[in-house]
């Protein structure tokens, strides 16, 4: 279904700082092409911040990121995009009237070669354009579910398939890589096993590598192979879901925050 290969990804001693305050701290682990990689830890650990330098938006102090051997640290956003890497973001943007094509088109801005203005003077390679990428959004939101719905606003869509909309549009990115943060959040038990199977599926389909945070305990012990954990900045843990669970100092981070439970029976909140 997708050119592309899954990409294996390197993090190699990442600082980022904000003041006094080390959002990131020497932080290094490797993620296995193919793996479904979990990056987990309590509030403020660093994981939105990691996203952000893998994707460009933070430039770090010291450290790289490399995907597939290639040094990522000094490209833009658009420019670590175009090497395969696709991103969904945490909180689902419900402002305007897009419809669900429109939005996902959205995810395909960098694989267009005809510009806007090609596309409304009708030009015949835009137009043909046009048509191609609307038949592989079709094919990806029929993946989701989501083909029935492609003419409806995003905000008339319920909650759920409005986050399944935010994944779909980082696959249309056609990446290597695909980094979810929070795909689960604010979903119930059974959405929560819709989108988890989703991501696997999509992984052997598409042969990805998929980058995860999430607070769902549960989710994350279902469905990844491998998991980091952060905590203030630093990496305190990394290996298998059962190595980390049973983890002294992943307990110890966890403890207080009211998920010290979830860590210890990997069950959902
Ligand atoms: N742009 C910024 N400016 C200042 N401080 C920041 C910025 N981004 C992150 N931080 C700080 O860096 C630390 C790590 O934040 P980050 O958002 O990466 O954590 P997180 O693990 O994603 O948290 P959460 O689970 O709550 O989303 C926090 O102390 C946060 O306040």
């Amino acid at each position: 279904m997708s050119p592309q290969t899954a990409a294996p990804l390197d993090i190699e001693g990442v600082t980022v700082a904000f003041g006094a305050v080390k959002a990131l701290d020497d932080v290094s682990f490797s993620v296995q092409s193919g793996h479904v990689h979990g990056v987990i830890g309590p509030n403020g650990a660093g994981k939105s911040s990691l996203f952000n330098v893998i994707s460009g938006v933070y430039r770090p102090s010291a450290g790289e990121v490399r995907l597939d051997g290639m040094a990522l640290t000094k490209l833009r956003p658009h420019e670590v995009a175009g090497l395969g890497i696709g991103r969904s973001f945490q909180n689902v943007d419900l402002a305007g009237e897009e419809s669900v094509l429109e939005s996902l088109l959205v995810g395909r801005h960098d694989l267009m070669r005809s510009g806007v203005t090609a596309v409304m003077l009708g030009l015949p390679r835009a137009r043909r354009e046009e048509r191609e990428h609307k038949a592989r959004v079709t094919e990806i939101a029929d993946f989701f579910g989501l083909a029935d719905h492609l003419d409806r606003p995003l905000h008339e869509l319920p909650y759920g398939q409005q986050k399944l909309v935010d994944v779909a549009r980082a696959v249309c990115m056609e990446p290597r890589l695909l980094m979810l943060d929070e795909p689960a959040a604010g979903l119930d038990e059974a959405e929560t096993d819709t989108i988890s199977e989703i991501i696997l599926d999509l992984r052997s389909a598409l042969d990805l590598t998929v980058l995860l945070i999430e607070h769902d305990m549960g989710m994350v012990m279902k469905i990844c192979d491998h998991l980091t954990v952060l905590d203030f900045g630093r990496r305190i843990s990394d290996g298998t879901p059962s190595a980390v669970q049973s983890d002294p100092a992943v307990a110890s981070a966890y403890l207080g925050t009211g998920e010290a439970a979830e860590i210890e029976t990997g069950t959902a909140p």
